[in-house]
């Protein structure tokens, strides 16, 4: 079932939290709405699940307009981040709820809410109250709820976000296999957490101050954002002033070949794992000519495990810094020493400069 938002815009009092949002997903497609904290994700999932009235455009299901439904009539699953079980019902009958209302045969109940709560890894949870479940178990009820029933379209607050990081990445793994199992299902997925977007979704949704910024497949936005913005919201891209020069931009005075800056565009975008750090032949820079990228200065080194996580000074540019993330098994310069960033124009791209 496809869910359509055109031109919807929510107020509350005076305040605008959804301007004029035109957004569509598609029967089997997951779309994610990422961006910073009251930026108006949650509202435009309440509009689609009629939790909210907006104040102008109209919500759409499979071409239906929706916009006057209550909730209930919509036949939507939805998982918020406040759990929101029945706290007088014990976990099965909590997942049950919704197929009991649709009059579903006994037997099915039982044997669905066996399948949901399997899938959530709470089986042995299945004759306790809300009440005597943690957060994040709570959550896995919720989203087993959500799904016993079916739904064509599944919307998901935050679901992850009160549960620790194995969990997540668990439930992530749930989330994923649930795709693949209920593959016409359209899905709307609000986070602010950009592992989770890239993990699931097909195209993202950037918002910033209640507005759509850019949407695209999520690896189109990945490898080329469009603005800054999405650039540093989207795996903290790196992101340094050029100019452009006869044959490419110029950064910090040295020339990347072969990048064509369009109007507006003067900043280079490049992800803390492409750049490559090489120590100075000549320590103090010696010159941009003849260097292999653009010099620097290495100001901070934190281990992450996997990668050591390098902050680095650029040559010329006061105020800049640049990430590098380097694989722990390569060597990593000292504090203090002159390097050069190696910026390979294949994981370059141009970007606007939009205010971020
Ligand atoms: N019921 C409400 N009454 C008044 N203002 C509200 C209400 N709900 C949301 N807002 C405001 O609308 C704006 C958008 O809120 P929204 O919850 O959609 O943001 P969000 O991007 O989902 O944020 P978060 O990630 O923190 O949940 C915010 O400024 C918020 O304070």
């Amino acid at each position: 079932m496809t869910v359509q938002l055109q031109d919807v815009t929510v107020h509350f009092g005076r305040t605008c939290a959804l301007e004029g949002l035109d957004l569509s997903v598609a029967a089997g497609e997951t779309v994610a709405l990422l961006g910073p904290s009251g930026s108006g994700k949650s509202t435009a999932l309440k509009a689609v699940a009629g939790f909210v009235r907006p104040s102008r455009g109209r919500v759409r299901l499979a071409g239906n307009d929706v916009t006057d439904l209550p909730p209930a009539k919509r036949g939507i699953g939805v998982v918020v981040q406040q759990y929101a079980l029945f706290p007088h019902l014990r976990v099965a009958d909590n997942v049950a709820f919704g197929l009991k209302a649709a009059r579903k045969p006994r037997a099915e109940v039982a044997e669905r809410v066996g399948e949901m709560l399997e899938m959530v890894g709470m089986t042995a949870y299945a004759r306790r109250f809300p009440r005597e479940l943690s957060g994040g178990q709570q959550q896995r009820v919720a989203i087993a709820r959500a799904l016993a029933i079916r739904p064509p379209v599944l919307l998901l607050d935050e679901p992850l976000a009160a549960l620790d990081a194995q969990l997540r990445a668990d439930m992530l793994g749930e989330l994923q296999k649930l795709r693949r199992e209920v593959p016409d299902i359209a899905i709307v997925y609000v986070t602010h957490d950009q592992s989770e977007a890239l993990a699931l979704a097909d195209r993202i949704a950037v918002m910033r101050d209640a507005r759509l910024v850019d949407v695209a497949p999520a690896a189109e936005l990945y490898a080329a954002p469009p603005s800054a913005f999405t650039a540093s919201f989207l795996g903290g891209a790196n992101l340094l002033p050029v100019e452009p020069v006869e044959g490419g931009v110029k950064v910090a005075g040295h020339v990347v070949p072969g990048l064509q800056a369009a109007p507006g565009e003067s900043l280079l975008c490049i992800r803390p794992h492409a750049i490559r750090l090489e120590a100075d032949a000549v320590p103090g820079g010696g010159g941009a000519a003849g260097r292999a990228g653009v010099g620097g200065e290495v100001l901070g080194v934190q281990w992450r495990g996997a990668f050591n996580q390098v902050t680095c000074s650029v040559d010329g540019l006061a105020g800049v810094t640049v990430r590098v993330d380097v694989p722990a098994d390569r060597r990593v310069p000292e504090v203090g020493a002159d390097v050069s960033l190696v910026l390979p124009v294949e994981a370059c791209s141009l970007v606007l400069a939009d205010g971020c």
